[in-house]
């Protein structure tokens, strides 16, 4: 697998209160796309359930979490147990551990079938997560959108998280900053989103 070669100076794309670096693509085109269609295939993808106000909900995208150990997922009172890694996912965390000079334990990955299904405004925050760990974006397939908006100023960055490129969101980010994937009518195909992380 080719290494990243870019430069290294991907500056804070946050003024201040966090911190988040876009390298850009790290992967080829060839790998992008053969990552791109083994995932598709491999993985245990499920539309994901949720229980709000006493209501269950099926999402349209579908998502899977995979991790070093079954740790437990919990969302909206559904609790999901991670699945062994991958061979593909075990490369990709590899090669996102070495670019990131950090470790991740577990991956949650989502499918958005095209651009009418999204993510709104969250903060990557949940308990078991380690607090300020770094959190790696890579995504595959439609480039889309992605944006930031500080909780208290309402200040917000934006970008375009394009095939085979890798975000980190890391430090204070989210404690101050709300991230989301905004729907759109303009992407008709789909992407997939792998987001490493630190379960503690
Ligand atoms: O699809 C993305 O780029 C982001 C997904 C996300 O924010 C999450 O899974 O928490
Ligand atoms: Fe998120």
């Amino acid at each position: 697998m080719k290494l990243f070669e870019g430069n290294y100076t991907h500056e804070n794309i946050l003024p201040k209160e966090g911190l988040v670096r876009y390298y850009g693509t790290v992967l080829s085109k060839p790998e992008a796309d053969k990552y791109y269609q083994q995932l598709l295939q491999n993985i245990a993808w499920k539309h994901d359930e949720a229980v709000i106000y006493g209501k269950r909900i099926v999402t349209k995208r579908k998502v899977a979490w995979y991790g070093s150990e079954p740790f437990a997922y919990t969302y909206s009172k559904t609790t999901k147990y991670a699945l062994p890694w991958t061979a593909e996912l075990q490369a990709l965390k590899t090669l996102v551990e070495a670019i990131t000079h950090e470790t991740y334990n577990s991956c949650l990955l989502n499918l958005y079938h095209n651009g009418e299904e999204g993510m709104s405004w969250h903060r990557d925050a949940e308990k078991d997560l380690k607090k300020d760990g770094a959190i790696a974006s890579l995504s595959l397939g439609a480039p889309r959108r992605f944006d930031f908006k500080h909780i208290q100023t309402g200040e917000q960055r934006s970008l375009i998280l394009e095939h085979g490129s890798l975000l980190v969101m890391a430090g204070p980010t989210q404690t101050y900053w709300l991230h989301r994937l905004p729907v759109t009518k303009k992407v008709t195909t789909p992407r997939i989103n792998l987001t490493f992380r630190t379960i503690e």
